[in-house]
């Protein structure tokens, strides 16, 4: 099961992303609908929320006069959170029943408005935000009836658009007409969760593109390192002693293949073992891996480690699992504050990898050549580096 979260500002167009992606075969769960839901007449929920609130934010029919309440927490953020505290656990909890009984094929979308408030991007496999100008919003909200003034405090009672993008994978943009959005959400679909979902049904991760390809740096790769990272430590935890973000995508403004290294230190191998099952729900599926061992550590007992990767084809890395005290664990971290620090060290290893990529069009043969690199340069001279600065690993 393929788990989207979609979120945006109030009035940004969630809902009708939704709806598009349902159109195409997605099984949504709107959070707003399962919070009329736990709060309708005669649920313990509405009980809990009159015991709060008082019996004046009931209507008539003795149903929640929603206006009345929107009214009270919306001046107040304390009231607000203890609204909040009576139908959060009750939404997420229907949410859970609802999907838990889904096929295991289906992708789900939870249409969650708050998601960046409440720290739940990282249960979700890929997260999307859709975004669309204050003023923009504010216009089709007063198309749906909302005053401005009621408009304007529930936007500023959200998170911001920079802390939503934050915690998202996809930002899509709804700053035109309909059919661009349903376009963009199309062509998201089509590239990206159709295959997603296939890498999980099938326990795959994306491979890198055979076709070497190696691009300018990117300032989405520190994000897509943080998202992945809070994914692993959702699902083990303490047991990865550090997540750090290696290799070249690790170094600012240096050149890379789009794909991003992670390494996770556990304290021994079998660990990882034990959460293949969890790791493969959250999307990351491996097998047992070797570096190439060093000179100065010829047995390859040393140099074993997991190596996993990720099912989203929009976000292709590379998991290493070593363990703490190995000399490849510690040769990650070193070999990229080396290249962080010391320019020539840039210098030498971007015209490599410049010869390499004129050299050799398969990524694979790129990746062997690049070895003896490692070997007879790479390693003395980060070493020789890591003494003359008494270097030691970063504290995580
Ligand atoms: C205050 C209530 C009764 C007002 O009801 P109303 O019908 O006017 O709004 P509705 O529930 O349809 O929400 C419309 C939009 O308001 C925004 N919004 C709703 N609750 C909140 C909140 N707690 N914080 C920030 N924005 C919110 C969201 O963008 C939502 O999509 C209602 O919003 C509510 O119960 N909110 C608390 C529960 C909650 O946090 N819901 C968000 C989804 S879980
Ligand atoms: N690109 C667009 N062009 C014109 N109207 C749009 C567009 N996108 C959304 N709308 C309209 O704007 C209004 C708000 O959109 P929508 O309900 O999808 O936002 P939302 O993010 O779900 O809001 P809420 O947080 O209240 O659920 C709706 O009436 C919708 O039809």
């Amino acid at each position: 099961m393929l788990r989207v979260a979609l979120t945006g500002g109030i009035g940004a167009g969630k809902s009708t992303v939704a709806a598009k992606l349902s159109e195409l075969g997605a099984r949504v769960v709107d959070a707003d609908a399962l919070s009329r839901e736990v709060v309708a007449p005669n649920t313990e929920g509405l009980a809990a929320v009159v015991s709060r609130f008082g019996p004046e934010v009931l209507d008539a029919d003795g149903a929640l006069d929603r206006a009345a309440l929107a009214t009270i927490v919306f001046d107040s953020p304390h009231a607000r959170a203890e609204l909040e505290a009576i139908v959060h656990p009750r939404v997420r909890a229907r949410a859970r029943e609802l999907t838990d009984a889904m096929p295991d094929d289906a992708i789900v979308v939870q249409d969650i408005p708050l998601l960046a408030e409440t720290g739940q991007a990282p249960g979700f496999h890929l997260n999307i935000d859709v975004e669309a100008p204050r003023e923009l919003r504010l216009e089709r909200l007063a198309e749906r009836g909302l005053p401005r003034e009621d408009a304007i405090r529930r936007i500023d009672a959200q998170a911001s658009d920079a802390e939503r993008r934050e915690v998202c994978d996809v930002v899509l943009h709804n700053d035109g007409d309909l059919h661009e959005l349903e376009h963009r959400v199309k062509l998201l679909w089509d590239e990206r969760i159709v295959p997603f979902a296939e890498n999980l049904r099938l326990g795959r991760y994306e491979p890198r593109p055979d076709k070497l390809q190696l691009v300018h740096s990117d300032p989405e790769w520190a994000h897509r390192f943080e998202h992945l990272a809070a994914r692993i430590r959702r699902v083990m935890g303490p047991s990865a002693v550090r997540i750090d973000h290696v290799g070249s995508t690790a170094v600012p403004d240096f050149p890379a293949k789009d794909v991003i290294d992670i390494q996770v230190t556990v304290v021994a191998l079998p660990l990882v073992d034990a959460f293949e099952d969890a790791l493969g729900d959250a999307g990351f599926f491996g097998k047992v891996g070797q570096d190439t061992p060093k000179p100065e550590f010829p047995s390859a007992e040393e140099w074993e480690k997991r190596f996993y990767g990720y099912a989203d084809p929009g976000n292709i890395a590379h998991i290493h699992f070593r363990s703490i005290e190995t000399p490849g664990q510690r040769f990650a971290l070193l070999f990229r504050d080396w290249l962080r620090d010391d320019p020539q060290a840039r210098a030498d290893y971007a015209h490599v990898k410049g010869v390499l990529a004129a050299k050799f069009d398969s990524t694979r043969d790129y990746t062997e050549a690049k070895e003896s690199w490692f070997s007879t340069e790479a390693w003395p001279r980060a070493n020789r580096w890591a003494e003359e600065t008494h270097w030691h690993a970063p504290v995580c």
